[in-house]
Order: C-alpha cells, then sequence, then structure tokens
C-alpha cells in the first residue's frame, strides 16, 4: 500500500461496489486536491450516491482502495470510520434528514457539539451559517414545523458550520426549488471557497457542475470522458442525456 500523492485530499483506486450482486460502481479511480470543488456527474443510476458513500467510508468498497491524506480509509474499522465521519467529513444529503426533537439551531450545533465544541461555541457557529442560508429567524422552530427547503438549508448549514475538510453533498438541491437551489448552491460553493473546504458534489444538471473547478463523469459505475447533461429547467421530469465513454 503506497500513499497518495501530498496534495490530494482523497485518493481512490479501482472501486468496486454491488448492491445485492447488482454493480454500481466498476473500478473507479479518482483523486480530488486540496480545497478543490469536484462535480461527480452522471445520469441516474450511474453510481454518484455510492462512489460519495465510498469515498466518505459510509459505505466500505468491496475492492480498491480509498484514502484520505494518508489514511487508508479502505482498512479502517468501522469505527474508525465514524470518527473520521464525525471529524473530518460533512454530508448534505439529497433529501434533509434532521432529528426531530431538536430545534433548527440545534441541528445545525449537534456535529461541533458531537465533537466536543461548548454548547455557546456551537450555537454561535450554527447561528452565523443559519443567517448566511436566511433561515437565522427559524433557529428556534423544529423540523416538522418548516418546509423541507428550510430542512435542507439547515441541513447545509448544519455541514459547513462543522468547517469539515472534506464535504459530500449528494444532489444537495434536489429538494428545492430551481432559484432557490442555485442559491443555496451557491451560498455552499462560496462558503467552501473562503474557508478552503473541498466539496464533492454528486449533480446531474450542467449548471450547477459549472459552480465546479472540475467534473468526473460516471456511467453504468464506470468513468467516462464526457456526459452532456441538460440544464436544470430542461432536466426536470426526463433522465436524458447524451454520454461518450
Ligand atoms: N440500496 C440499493 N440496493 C440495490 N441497488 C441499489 C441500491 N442503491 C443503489 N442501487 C443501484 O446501484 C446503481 C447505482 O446507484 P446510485 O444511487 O449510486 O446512482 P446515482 O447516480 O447516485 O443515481 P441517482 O441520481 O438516481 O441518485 C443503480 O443501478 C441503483 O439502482
Amino acid at each position: 500500500m503506497v500513499a497518495p500523492p501530498d496534495n490530494d485530499v482523497l485518493w481512490a483506486r479501482a472501486l468496486h461496489f454491488q448492491h445485492n450482486g447488482s454493480p454500481a460502481l466498476c473500478g473507479v479511480s479518482l483523486e480530488v486536491r486540496e480545497s478543490e470543488i469536484l462535480a461527480v456527474t452522471g445520469p441516474r443510476g450511474s453510481g454518484k450516491t455510492t462512489l460519495l458513500q465510498c469515498l466518505a467510508g459510509l459505505l466500505p468498497a468491496q475492492e480498491g482502495e480509498v484514502w484520505f491524506n494518508s489514511t487508508p480509509v479502505h482498512t479502517l474499522s468501522p469505527s474508525a470510520r465514524e470518527r473520521l465521519r464525525r471529524d473530518r467529513f460533512g454530508w448534505i444529503d439529497t433529501t434533509p434528514v434532521l432529528v426531530p426533537g431538536l430545534n433548527a439551531w440545534e441541528n445545525a450545533a449537534l456535529p461541533l457539539m458531537l465533537r466536543g465544541t461548548s454548547r455557546r461555541r456551537a450555537k454561535a457557529a450554527a447561528m452565523e451559517w443559519l443567517e448566511r442560508l436566511d433561515i437565522g429567524e427559524r433557529a428556534r422552530t423544529r423540523p416538522h414545523r418548516l418546509v423541507q427547503a428550510e430542512r435542507q438549508r439547515i441541513a447545509v448549514a448544519r455541514a459547513l458550520a462543522a468547517c469539515p475538510t472534506v464535504l459530500f453533498a449528494d444532489e444537495p438541491t434536489a429538494a428545492l426549488h430551481q432559484g432557490e437551489g442555485a442559491q443555496v448552491l451557491r451560498t455552499l460553493t462560496t462558503a467552501a471557497r473562503s474557508h478552503g473546504i473541498t466539496v464533492v458534489l454528486a449533480t446531474h444538471h450542467a449548471q450547477e457542475a459549472a459552480l465546479a473547478d472540475r467534473t468526473v463523469s460516471l456511467l453504468d459505475g464506470r468513468r467516462v470522458t464526457t456526459v452532456h447533461l441538460p440544464p436544470v429547467a430542461e432536466a426536470e421530469g426526463r433522465a436524458a442525456c447524451s454520454l461518450s465513454a
């Protein structure tokens, strides 16, 4: 086992993953440089979520290697992977998953508090990000009283407040209207650039991929050279893409 080059914060080689015998990743390799925003594109079912989950240590790749700096994620125990995710990684899901018993700021502050940050400091960080995402006035509201778009803003604030080394965002605007999605994504990418956060963004929208520094394209679990994706408005309701391997 040889550690990856120093300027790659994530480095994956020949990843294979099957869901119940059905192949989702078939030998994917990629590098993510420090502070880079990398878009992972491809049509539905091309393996984007599975790739992000393998990189983030949520799913152990069945074959291949994943390195985070000099840490071999693929050989870590489940508890060590969990600590790595808690301390260094952030995750924004397609649909927001919040703790129902906690209000908005408590949800946004939770990763910091789990790391041992005091409640006062965690609240200050959470409030800062809730304000930046225009949801500050809902800070004391519990998730069931919020609409889906507000919940997703809280999930984004939660991810940014913890200032992760790598932030994985799996189609984070899917639950939002087009304009709202664009605004949230701009806030996310601007924050990542100003704080040096590396972002791996799964998307099947060309306009969203255009916000990234670089794009990696997938088709049927394999990397391909280009995937021509339709812009957001055209993409709604259909998965048609023009592809070339
Ligand atoms: N839990 C699962 N059980 C069985 N098959 C799965 C599961 N999750 C994903 N798959 C399959 O693995 C393949 C890759 O799925 P994946 O969700 O990684 O792709 P994706 O590009 O993220 O798709 P989408 O854009 O729809 O989220 C698909 O064929 C999908 O049907």
